[in-house]
């Protein structure tokens, strides 16, 4: 656990608890959807997907060199061409998790999580999840095992990854929980199958194709498997039957006698997979949940400058079912102390049931310019929850104006621009962020200055401005206040204010 505010962590933090609000979690749910199907059941599935993608990524990794691993560079054209990289999947898995991608989440920690996401909500085991994978700017060497390659071989490729080759019968058994072998993308081990619920033709691995379950082995083990890798008419292709009979079945035997054995081996080994990065990456440690948490911060300083609209929001982990007083008190400039209560406005749970997490609203504040906010603690059933007695701390320094406006021109959103800055700090530059993507669709922020000539409104605070007419979608700010950057990362659309006027 770590110390709130930290914008790389609350993000992955989010990314990793916040189910429903993560924009990953719904691609899921039910484990059956397949995104290029309108979600309907078509055999194939978005969990499956992501599963093997993350596994193509991986499979690149040379533990000797310390190049490829998961990096994301299973994004490239050029990777997705290779006979060893078939199908569509890892186009429509990449385009998801580049869109999920922001500044304090790479792609490839995207496609982690959504791995982790899939597997524990579809019946399979908590896994450990760190961030901090870095893109890869170009494709990796190849070097993800195929079908038809010889069982040394692909012991070989897995020891390159870093598996034994028990681990590699677990590991293939873990993903092959999941999902099956497209026909139109392996006709040679598939047929047509003419059935209208499977309408990609997909030959699943176990009878349970989009849940986490022992079924790939006990189907396996008491000889009724359907996998295409193990009974398929060419025996070249059965690369399930080589690997999992490999130790005489010692491995899968214990996966079909016990369940439990099988969760706790994939869990180890499926966050070793994702782990598998290139050296010199340096991982998170595994992220936790925080058992308060606020979240959403918005502040926005009136025209006039005399007050600021204020707003929170606070996640509470595993709180007992029932009803609950939750107040929000803060400090401010004038060292008062104030109130409100908050409202609960949404429960959710995570990983797959295990845990709940419960969203509760102050109402839309006006503060005093004057006093601002500094710190904040929870009241949660009269006990004080503030970070061990750090609290919450709150950068008033930094925020939008009211004074910003909209307007749209020739198909170009405009903005004016205005932030203010507290007085007692005098920034070198303030400007907005806009976030984007470099040519490999990675995630950058270009800032862009506000050079009008600052304006003093009050005692209290100063406005920056400016305009910007580049296409963009959202908005932050930032400012370099001696030598320091400060980073507001609310970003705000042309729907958070009002249309200029003309
Ligand atoms: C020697 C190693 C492996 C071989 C030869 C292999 C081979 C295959 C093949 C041929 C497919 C069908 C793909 C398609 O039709 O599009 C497939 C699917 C899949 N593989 Fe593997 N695999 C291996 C290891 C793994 C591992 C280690 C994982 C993950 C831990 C994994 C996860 C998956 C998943 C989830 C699917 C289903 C994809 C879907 O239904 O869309 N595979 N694999």
């Amino acid at each position: 656990v770590y110390i709130w505010p930290s914008p790389q962590l609350d993000a992955l933090e989010a990314l990793r608890w916040d189910q429903s609000r993560n924009g990953v979690t719904n691609l899921v749910q039910p484990c059956n959807d397949f995104v290029s199907a309108g979600g309907a059941h078509s055999g194939r599935s978005n969990a499956a997907d992501w599963i093997r993608t993350a596994f193509h990524d991986m499979a690149t990794y040379n533990k000797t060199s310390g190049t490829g691993g998961m990096d994301a560079s299973i994004r490239f054209a050029e990777e997705q061409a290779r006979p060893e990289d078939p199908g569509d999947g890892f186009q429509l898995t990449s385009a998801e998790f580049v869109a999920i991608s922001t500044r304090y989440i790479s792609v490839a920690d995207a496609l982690a999580a959504g791995t982790v996401l899939a597997i524990e909500n579809c019946g399979g085991p908590e896994i450990a999840f760190r961030g901090g994978r870095v893109d890869a700017a170009e494709p990796n060497a190849p070097g993800v095992p195929q079908p038809q390659d010889a069982l040394a071989s692909h012991i070989a490729a897995f020891a390159r990854q870093g598996f034994s080759q028990t681990e590699m019968i677990g590991l293939v058994a873990c993903g092959h929980t999941f999902g099956g072998v497209q026909q139109s993308v392996f006709p040679q081990i598939v047929p047509v199958l003419n059935d209208p619920n499977n309408t990609q033709s997909v030959s699943h691995f176990d009878s349970t194709f989009a849940t986490f379950d022992n079924d790939v082995a006990t189907e396996y083990i008491s000889g009724t498997t359907q996998n295409p890798l193990v009974v398929g008419l060419n025996d070249t292709t059965n690369s399930d039957k080589r690997i999992f009979g490999s130790d005489g079945n010692a491995t899968m035997l214990s996966f079909a006698n016990s369940a439990d054995l099988f969760s706790s081996t994939c869990a180890e080994l499926l966050a070793r997979m994702l782990d598998t990065v290139p050296t010199g990456v340096q991982l998170t440690d595994i992220i936790a949940p925080l058992l308060v948490k606020p979240d959403d911060l918005k502040l926005d300083l009136s025209v006039d400058g005399a007050t600021i609209q204020f707003s929170t929001e606070v996640r509470l982990w595993d709180l007992p079912k029932g009803n609950h007083t939750v107040l929000l008190l803060w400090d401010d400039h004038v060292r008062a102390v104030s109130n409100v209560t908050l409202s609960a406005a949404d429960v959710e749970t995570a990983s797959g049931g295990r845990y709940t997490a419960s969203w509760f609203n102050t109402p839309i504040l006006t503060l005093r310019a004057v006093a601002g906010i500094t710190n904040m603690r929870f009241s949660v059933d009269g006990t004080v929850e503030d970070q061990g007695g750090i609290g919450f701390p709150v950068q008033d320094t930094l925020m939008w104006s009211k004074s910003t406006c909209f307007a749209f021109i020739n198909a170009n959103t405009i903005g004016e621009l205005y932030v203010a800055v507290r007085n007692t700090v005098t920034p070198t530059r303030v400007y907005v962020e806009i976030p984007g993507r470099d040519n490999v669709s990675r995630p950058i922020v270009t800032a862009v200055d506000l050079t009008q000539q600052p304006m003093t409104i009050n005692a209290t605070y100063t406005i920056w401005s400016g305009q910007v007419t580049n296409k963009f979608t959202f908005l932050g700010i930032g400012a370099e206040i001696d030598g320091v950057t400060v980073s507001r990362d609310d970003l705000r659309s042309n729907n958070n204010f009002a249309q200029c006027a003309v």
